[in-house]
């Protein structure tokens, strides 16, 4: 997969020439509805003898104007690459973000991709401060030559799959929900932190992965977890909270795992946790006694939890 952050760099690539099929969007998380729309794009490009293209845009983590973001680049180009994308750009929002509705389908879509067919969901909106719509697209398409496919909204559990559904699921902690919407289990990647080496004295070590500002966070909990170290998963019981039975200078949240099954050193790496299933709130234990019982209850749910449901790739 191709990745443009100018539209310079999309026009001057000769692969474009033949043209594409556009998904546009946001796509944060690459959920089922974002995917249906993704594969309509790719199916058409492979009938037709085009590429297969995404349109999105990059914002910074400090934005707000889409919520808290529900997967870091990387892993996104993953999935949009597992979707056979060959086209992704991704200018920065300040880049588009002032052109106008007739600007985007003339420049971006006609002149960058050559678009000749062009698919989005009923809500999709583009151009200056969201001006554009579906109708619109259609209006100033049709004399390009480039077919609009608007793609049925994904249904779950009666209600459209969006992003910001996903991230109130998460803020819930209904992890079912949330994977069931993602099409795949909710994963993170952090960077593995230092932390007060307390529960390695407990004999529990955990990974502790910090949330980057800007990510939509699981609720405060316990949850079953599972954790990719050396190439292999193994059942994981992380807590994700402040820690109140050891927080004793107002730390933020983490997000701590221990892994009943492994035992080696980790820090610096950026293993993938996914999550299963919230077990219970943390609770400020009066002795450490009770803490490590709790942690220790975790790790045997995990592993009943994952003799019912073996591991896959
Ligand atoms: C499965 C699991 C559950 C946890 N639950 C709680 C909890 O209920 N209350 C709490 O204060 N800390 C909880 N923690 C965090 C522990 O307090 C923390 O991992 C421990 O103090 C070790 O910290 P360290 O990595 O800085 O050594 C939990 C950790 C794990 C792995
Ligand atoms: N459930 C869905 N089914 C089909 N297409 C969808 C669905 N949700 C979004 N889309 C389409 O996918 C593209 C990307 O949408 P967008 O990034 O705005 O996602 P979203 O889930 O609606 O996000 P948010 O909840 O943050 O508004 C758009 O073309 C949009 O219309």
């Amino acid at each position: 997969m191709k990745v443009y952050t100018t539209l310079q760099a999309l026009e001057a690539d000769l692969t474009v020439s033949r043209g594409c099929s556009v998904a546009l969007g946001f796509f944060d998380g690459v959920h089922l509805g974002h995917q249906a729309v993704i594969r309509a794009a790719a199916t058409d490009a492979a009938e037709n003898g085009r590429s297969a293209a995404v349109f999105t845009f990059q914002l910074p983590l400090s934005s707000t104007m889409k919520g808290g973001r529900l997967q870091d680049e990387a892993e996104k180009h993953r999935v949009m690459e597992s979707l056979g994308v060959e086209h992704y750009m991704e200018p920065p929002f300040e880049d588009v973000c002032g052109l106008s509705p007739e600007e985007f389908v003339d420049q971006i879509l006609h002149r960058g991709f050559k678009a000749r067919a062009v698919f989005c969901g009923d809500n999709f909106t583009f151009g200056k401060k969201a001006a554009g719509n579906v109708e619109m697209l259609r209006q100033l398409c049709a004399p390009l030559g480039i077919r609009v496919q608007v793609v049925p909204m994904t249904q779950y559990q009666g209600a459209p799959v969006s992003s910001t559904r996903i991230r109130a699921a998460l803020a819930a902690g209904d992890i079912p929900a949330v994977n069931a919407m993602l099409g795949r289990p909710y994963r993170i990647g952090f960077a593995v932190r230092h932390g007060k080496g307390l529960g390695r004295t407990l004999g529990f070590p955990t990974i502790n992965q910090i949330y980057p500002e800007g990510f939509a966070q699981p609720k405060y909990g316990i949850y079953i977890t599972r954790v990719k170290v050396n190439g292999q998963w193994y059942a994981g019981a992380t807590g994700f909270g402040t820690r109140p039975t050891v927080n004793t200078t107002g730390e933020g949240a983490t997000c701590e795992t221990f892994i009943p099954d492994f035992s080696g050193q980790l820090y610096g790496e950026e293993p993938e946790l996914e999550f299963y299933e919230y077990i219970a709130p943390s609770q400020k234990f009066d002795t450490l006694e009770e803490l490590t019982a709790c942690v220790n209850g975790a790790a045997a749910k995990a592993k009943e939890y994952f003799a019912r449901h073996p591991m896959d790739e």
